[in-house]
């Protein structure tokens, strides 16, 4: 199931610096361990934002909630899901749509 994900990070100015860093950094390694799963096939940052637009390619929308809760930088993130399925206009196969 695909999944279209928009993640806004709002972290509050006044937390430490290192540990910051720590969580951006748990974050990436996270995000790209995932990536080469193949369940986080794009990530984009949105210009001008600390936000960035997702796809995750996952089995369940259950699986989709386990790894966005796991997500170190879950706690300052305002996350929108839009749940994607085909169009019947599209040239893809039907096995990169589900
Ligand atoms: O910087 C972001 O948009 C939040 C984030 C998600 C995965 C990652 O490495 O950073």
């Amino acid at each position: 199931m695909l999944f279209h994900v928009h993640m806004t990070v709002n972290i509050p100015l006044d937390l430490d610096k290192t540990y910051v860093d720590d969580l951006k950094a748990k974050e990436k390694e996270l995000s790209q361990e995932l990536q080469r799963q193949g369940k986080w096939t794009h990530i984009w940052r949105v210009a001008g934002k600390y936000a960035n637009v997702s796809i995750f390619n996952v089995a369940s929308a259950g699986e989709l909630h386990d790894i966005l809760m796991s997500l170190p930088l879950y706690p300052f993130m305002a996350v929108e899901v839009t749940a994607l399925c085909q169009h019947y206009s599209s040239v893809k196969n039907e096995e990169e749509a589900h």
